[in-house]
């Protein structure tokens, strides 16, 4: 194994002896060397001027699903390498309407002829039900806004979103505004796309959205005064509610922040019933769904994000993984993911960018345990799952989940339960029963679980790959059954016969040497087999013995398993056959094989 050069990591480890004065004893942590000064903490950026006893958010309950908007086909979309074409942003914009979103924007229409052209199709081809919005995005830019309006002729809903940086830095650096000049250019603005859209949408149902970019650190006075002055200018009333969005552009904070920021705006704003105040996290510190739920907690009523979280930087907010945590919690999320991996396959061929495997809910992996105590819990779980059903009279698709480590039944997202468990050399055996009962439907007795584990661990670690379930089926089927057939005894045309209580065993015993007829009674045929082995010379006890059906209907093969002390040795065999006899006399040959035949190596 080679070691890494030391001095390949030359601000690794700062010299000894620096641990601060007050780190307790059993913290040997030291001060790294990165220049964390450079940064300020949130509360030195921006106030958050909710007095603590007005703070409600921490105790409440999210108990109904928010208006989820997707911003795929605008946030999303200005963030990919490649954006979308119309026939991409039309499969987006069909798998949005699907999985039920009513109110789902669209494009930036200034941003390219490709966006406005994509207005127009949706305006022209008929594909937006009665029941959808769509919403279209807007600088505060005359000459911009009035190219929005025009994509949009011709729908019957619509939501116009306009958008102005309003923090500090972004009024001082990008758009060289101070608080008074900005307000001006936005209620400007507001003011323009409202005429614009009385003279050239009339009779459209058209409502609009108002965003002070980088909200979350904008000064609090600043951002509801903006916002209350927006919503006068557009009367906005109960029937004709504005939304005032408030977007974490670029997340500072812990999502408390975020939190008691929503919560101060939610508490504050003027003409309350007439707004529909929303958020739209971004995840640059990988807090976005926490910032949205607490946003929620505190007042939100709105989310906006994107599937799988796509997005500037780290993302917009994920609205899989909000839809589904709601889910969870056992509310109605008024979206359907019932089929996770169709709406994975949609968007990754739209974005062209994969999810990851360990993507909430969505990830190839998230569904499987290779770890043996988790397999183990999930494989106790199932079963107990399975008898809750039954006895509740249910069937296991409505039964209450209560399965280990698995925060959601993969059933419900269109998984299935194969993914679960996957072996590998951190397996144990309840994951590896557990396989082969999903597989072959064998149900391995508890005793001879860790015998098979041995043999399975041998593998994988040999190899270090993992085992599939049908892998382990030959394992297993080399190790248990194979012997019956390939030993130093094997039996040629056996039968049994039954008089009363005393049944009859008779075959002929070919070994290597000899081939001997036997016969031997008993009170059952496995006494009777082993009576009869006697005269070839082979004394097995049967330690233990058990039987089942490995699924229903008279074809279903029977599993047998015999635990034998023979050739001084413990050993277990396993038969397979449709008859449970035939299947019976093989496990104890095959226990009989591999002991003689591994006492003759
Ligand atoms: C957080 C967000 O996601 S915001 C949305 C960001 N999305 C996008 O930018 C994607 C689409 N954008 C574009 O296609 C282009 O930027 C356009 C068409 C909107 C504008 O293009 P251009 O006119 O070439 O301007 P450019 O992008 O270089 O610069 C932006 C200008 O708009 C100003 N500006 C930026 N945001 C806004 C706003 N919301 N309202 C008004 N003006 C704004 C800037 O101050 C700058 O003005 P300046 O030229 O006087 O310095
Ligand atoms: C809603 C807008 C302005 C946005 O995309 C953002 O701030 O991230």
């Amino acid at each position: 194994m080679s070691v890494p050069d030391k001095s390949a990591f030359p601000t690794l480890n700062t010299p000894a002896g620096e641990i601060p004065a007050d780190s307790p004893a059993w913290n040997p942590q030291r001060p790294s060397s990165m220049p964390h000064h450079r940064y300020q903490p949130a509360h030195d950026r921006v106030d958050v001027p909710l007095a603590d006893a007005e703070r409600e958010w921490p105790s409440r309950r999210i108990e109904t699903a928010p208006l989820w908007v997707p911003v795929d086909l605008r946030d999303g979309n200005q963030a990919l390498p490649e954006p979308m074409d119309t026939a991409r942003k039309r499969r987006m914009f069909d798998l949005l309407c699907a999985m039920g979103f009513k109110e789902i924007e669209v494009a930036y229409p200034s941003a390219s002829q490709t966006d406005f052209d994509f207005v127009r199709h949706l305006a022209t081809s008929g594909a937006v039900a009665q029941d959808v919005t769509v919403s279209v995005f807007t600088p505060a830019r005359p000459e911009l806004i009035d190219r929005t309006i025009d994509s949009v002729a011709g729908l019957p809903r619509v939501l116009v979103h306009m958008y102005t940086p309003s923090a500090p830095t972004w009024r001082n650096v990008v758009l060289g505004r101070d608080r008074a000049d900005l307000k001006k250019m936005i209620l400007d603005a507001a003011g323009h796309l409202m005429h614009r859209a009385e003279q050239k949408l009339a009779g459209a149902d058209v409502r609009f959205e108002f965003s002070p970019e980088v909200f979350n650190l904008t000064e609090p006075d600043f951002a509801l005064d903006v916002c209350n002055s927006v919503t006068s200018l557009w009367d906005a009333s109960p029937d004709r509610p504005v939304v005032i969005n408030l977007p974490a552009t670029v997340e500072i904070s812990t999502p408390n922040v975020y939190a008691d920021q929503i919560e101060y705006m939610h508490k504050h704003l003027d003409r309350r019933d007439a707004v529909i105040l929303s958020v739209h996290p971004h995840n640059d510190r990988g807090t976005g769904v926490a910032c949205a739920e607490l946003a929620v907690l505190a007042g939100a009523q709105r989310v906006e994000g994107c599937l799988f979280g796509n997005g500037e930087r780290t993302g917009n907010v994920d609205l899989v993984t909000l839809v589904l945590n709601l889910y969870t919690q056992g509310v109605n999320p008024m979206i359907d993911l019932s089929d996770i991996d169709a709406v994975r396959q949609v968007v990754e061929e739209c974005i062209r960018i994969p999810v990851h495997v360990r993507h909430p809910y969505a990830g190839d992996l998230v569904h499987t345990a290779f770890s043996g105590t988790h397999q183990d819990a999930i494989s106790k779980g199932l079963v107990r799952h399975a008898q809750e059903a039954e006895d509740l009279d249910v069937p296991a698709s409505e039964a209450p989940w209560k399965v280990p480590y698995l925060p959601i039944d993969p059933a419900d997202i269109g998984r299935t339960y194969e993914e679960v468990i996957r072996v590998n050399s951190q397996s144990g055996k309840g994951g590896i029963a557990h396989l082969l009962h999903a597989g072959q439907g064998l149900d391995l007795p508890q005793a001879m679980r860790p015998d098979f584990y041995r043999t399975v661990q041998q593998v994988t670690d040999d190899t270090g790959q993992e085992l599939s379930g049908e892998e382990l089926w030959k394992l297993f089927h080399a190790a248990y059954l194979a012997p019956v057939h390939d030993g130093p005894y094997v039996l040629d045309g056996w039968t049994t016969r039954q008089d009363g209580v005393e049944h009859e065993f008779t075959a002929t015993v070919v070994s290597p040497d000899a081939r001997t007829p036997v016969r031997g009674i008993g009170n059952g045929p496995l006494a009777a087999l082993t009576n009869a082995l006697v005269q070839a010379g082979v004394t097995v006890d049967i330690l233990t013995y058990s039987e089942h059906a490995t699924a229903t209907g008279p074809d279903a093969p029977a599993a047998a398993y015999a635990y034998c002390r023979t050739a001084g040795q413990d050993v277990w065999g396993a038969g397979w056959d449709t008859s449970i006899l035939t299947a019976s006399v093989q496990a104890v040959m095959a226990a009989v094989n591999r002991a003689h035949g591994a006492a003759r190596d």
